[in-house]
C-alpha cells in the first residue's frame, strides 16, 4: 500500500462551504480516528528541508495576484470549493490567464508545510490534470496559481445540462472517462509519493474545448503533516467514498478506483451520484446499479436515455463491467487505475468511418464461471461462433447513419473521427511511455527489468501506426499473425518478470481489447465479478511464443 499526500496540513477547512452540501461526515465519523496511513513512500523531502528556490511553480507575491485578479474582485470569480474562493486573473508581466485559488485561512499553521506540499504539486505535469504554475506566500496569504482551463466543469456539461448543448455521445462519454482516468493513473504512478485524490467527484473534472478530461482539487484536505498522524476526519462526498474510507478513514489508491467507478457509472446512465429527486430505491446510484451489475441483460437499460441508444450495445457492456469491477465493496479486488485506462482507451476511440455496420451483438449472457462467480462475457469460442470482430467493436447497436449524425451533431465533428482515433493511437503510445516511467518506478521496488515492456510497445506502437493506415481496409479482417502486450499485472511489483502476464491479440487491432483487459483483470481474481474470455493455456501459450 501507499501513502497519500497528506496535503495542506495547514489548512483544517472542513469544507463546510461545498454548495451541494453532500460531505460524509456523520459524528460518528468525525470521531472516528483511522489507522495510520503507511509509511513506506514518505515524502522524501522533509518539510522543514525545503528550499522555495528547489520549488519548480513560480513564486508571485500577493500584489502581483490582486493585479492579476483584479483585486479578487466579484466578477473575477470562478467558484468556491471548501478551501477557498478561486478567481480567474491575467499575469501582468506575462499576460498568462490562470486560476489563482486563494486559501482560507482558518487553521492555517506555517510556511514550511505549505511549501511542502507547493513542492510536491508543482513537480507535476500531466494532460489530464490541472497543472500549478505558482503560489504565493507572502505574511498570511497563502494562494496556488494554476493554469486556466477554458471550459466547463463535467457535473454541469452531464448532470445540469440546461439544454443549450446536445448531450456527450457515447464516445465522448467514454473520452471524458478514459482521459481523466489517465490523470488518476499519472497521479497514482507518477507522483512521488503517489498522491490519492481522495475525492474525485464529477465537479472536480474540467472538460476543455476538446472534452479532454483536466481533474483539479487534489492535493488539498487532510490534517496533519506528518505522514504518522492519522487523518481525523472523513471528507468524502457523500456517493462517491469508498466504503471503507467511509468505514475506517482509511485512504488508499483504491478508494480513488471506487470515486473513479461512480463517475463512470455517471457517465453511463446519465443519474447523479445521489439524486433525492428520484424514487428511493434509485436516489443512490450505487445501490441502484449493484442488482443491476449481475445481470448483464439489464446493462442496456442502464444507459442514459438522453444517448437515444446510439452506442455499441458491447460497449456498453464492457463499460458497465469497468464500473462494477472499480466499485466492488472489497478494495483489493478493485483494479488498478493502469488497467481501466487500458480498457477505457480502447472504449473511446471511435470507429472509421469506413468501418461497416454490423448487426447488433446479442447481450452477453450470465453464467457462472468455473468459481461459480458471475461471469458476464463470452467464452472465446461462443465469440468465434458469432463471428466478431475486433471491428465490430466499433458497431452501434442502431445503424451505422445513426452513429454519423450522432456523431455530428455532438462535438465531434465528422471530419475528427480519423483524427479521434489517431490521437488515441497517440494517447495510447504516451500512456506506454507513462507505463515505462511506472515500470522504473516499479522496477525500484522490485527485481523488474523493462526491457520486454519496451519490446512489447515498440512492436505495439507500429502495430498502431500500420493499422492506423489500414484501419477502414482491416476492417472485419483477421489476421493469424498474434503479438503480445505485456500488461502490468497487479502483483507485477512483487513478481518477477518471467511471472508477468501476457495478452495476446490481433495484430490487426490499433489497441487492446477490451474484452483481454476484462479478461486480464479477470484473471487476477478481482473479486466477485470475472470477465474470463482467454483460457489459461492461451495466455501460457503467448507467453512462451514471446
Ligand atoms: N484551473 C482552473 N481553470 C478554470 N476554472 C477553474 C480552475 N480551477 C478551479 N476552477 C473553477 O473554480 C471552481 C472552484 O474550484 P475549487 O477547486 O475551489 O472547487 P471544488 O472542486 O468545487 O471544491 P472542492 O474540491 O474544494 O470541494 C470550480 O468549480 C471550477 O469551475
Amino acid at each position: 500500500m501507499v501513502d497519500c499526500l497528506n496535503c495542506f496540513p495547514c489548512f483544517s477547512s472542513q469544507k463546510s462551504k461545498k454548495s451541494n452540501s453532500k460531505r460524509e461526515g456523520s459524528p460518528a465519523e468525525d470521531n472516528f480516528v483511522a489507522k495510520p496511513p503507511d509509511m513506506k513512500n514518505k515524502r522524501p523531502e522533509d518539510a522543514a528541508a525545503i528550499d522555495p528556490a528547489n520549488i519548480k511553480a513560480k513564486h508571485y507575491t500577493f500584489r502581483e495576484l490582486a493585479t492579476a485578479t483584479k483585486n479578487f474582485r466579484q466578477e473575477c470569480l470562478l467558484g468556491e470549493g471548501g478551501f477557498g474562493r478561486v478567481y480567474k486573473g491575467v499575469i501582468p508581466a506575462t499576460g498568462q490567464t490562470v486560476a489563482v485559488k486563494q486559501l482560507d485561512r482558518n487553521g492555517m499553521n506555517g510556511n514550511k508545510e505549505f511549501l511542502a506540499e507547493v513542492y510536491t504539486l508543482s513537480q507535476l505535469n500531466h494532460e489530464n490534470i490541472v497543472n500549478l504554475v505558482g503560489y504565493c506566500a507572502d505574511g498570511d496569504q497563502r494562494l496556488l496559481v494554476y493554469e486556466f482551463v477554458q471550459g466547463t466543469a463535467l457535473d454541469k456539461r452531464l448532470l445540469e445540462n440546461k439544454g443549450d448543448q446536445p448531450p456527450l455521445n457515447w464516445y465522448t462519454r467514454m473520452k471524458v472517462a478514459a482521459s481523466a482516468a489517465r490523470g488518476l493513473e499519472y497521479l497514482h504512478d507518477n507522483a512521488n509519493p503517489p498522491i490519492i485524490f481522495k475525492d474525485l467527484k464529477p465537479s472536480d473534472i474540467l472538460l476543455d474545448g476538446d472534452n479532454n478530461a483536466k481533474l483539479f482539487g487534489f492535493g488539498l484536505g487532510q490534517h496533519g503533516n506528518d505522514m504518522n498522524l492519522a487523518p481525523t476526519r472523513v471528507m468524502g462526498t457523500y456517493g462517491y467514498s469508498a466504503p471503507e474510507y467511509v468505514r475506517t478513514g482509511q485512504l488508499t489508491m483504491k478508494s480513488d478506483v471506487y470515486s473513479f467507478g461512480v463517475v463512470l457509472l455517471e457517465l453511463i446512465t446519465g443519474r447523479q451520484a445521489v439524486d433525492t429527486t428520484r424514487p428511493n430505491d434509485e436516489q443512490n446510484l450505487v445501490s441502484w446499479a449493484q442488482p443491476i451489475f449481475k445481470d448483464p441483460k439489464r446493462f442496456p437499460d442502464m444507459a442514459d436515455p438522453n444517448l437515444g441508444k446510439n452506442f455499441p450495445e458491447k460497449d456498453l457492456n464492457q463499460a458497465v463491467a469497468i464500473a462494477a469491477m472499480c466499485l466492488q465493496e472489497e478494495a483489493e479486488a478493485r483494479p488498478l487505475m493502469s488497467d481501466v485506462v487500458t480498457a477505457l482507451s480502447f472504449l473511446s476511440t471511435v470507429p472509421p468511418p469506413g468501418a461497416v455496420p454490423i448487426p447488433k451483438a446479442p447481450s452477453v449472457a450470465s453464467k457462472k464461471n468455473s468459481k461459480g462467480k458471475e461471469d458476464y462475457s463470452k467464452s472465446e469460442s461462443e465469440r468465434e461462433s458469432e463471428g466478431e470482430s475486433e471491428s465490430e467493436r466499433g458497431s452501434l447497436s442502431g445503424s451505422d447513419s445513426s452513429y454519423q449524425s450522432e456523431s455530428s451533431i455532438s462535438d465531434h465533428k465528422a471530419s475528427t473521427k480519423i483524427t479521434s482515433r489517431k490521437h488515441s493511437s497517440r494517447d495510447a503510445s504516451k500512456k506506454h511511455s507513462s507505463r515505462k516511467h511506472s515500470t522504473k518506478d516499479i522496477s525500484n521496488k522490485s527485481t523488474k527489468k523493462p526491457s520486454l515492456v519496451e519490446k512489447g510497445d515498440k512492436k505495439s506502437s507500429e502495430l498502431r501506426k500500420k493499422s492506423t493506415k489500414k484501419s477502414s481496409k482491416a476492417s472485419g479482417h483477421k489476421s493469424s499473425k498474434k503479438t503480445s502486450l505485456k500488461i502490468l499485472s497487479q502483483k507485477s511489483s512483487k513478481k518477477s518478470e518471467d511471472e508477468s502476464i501476457f495478452i495476446s491479440r490481433n495484430s490487426s487491432s490499433s489497441v487492446i481489447s477490451a474484452d483481454e483487459i476484462l479478461e486480464h483483470m479477470g484473471s487476477r481474481e478481482y473479486g466477485n465479478i470475472s470477465f474470463g474470455l482467454i483460457s489459461s493455456e492461451s495466455i501460457t501459450s503467448n507467453r512462451s511464443e514471446d
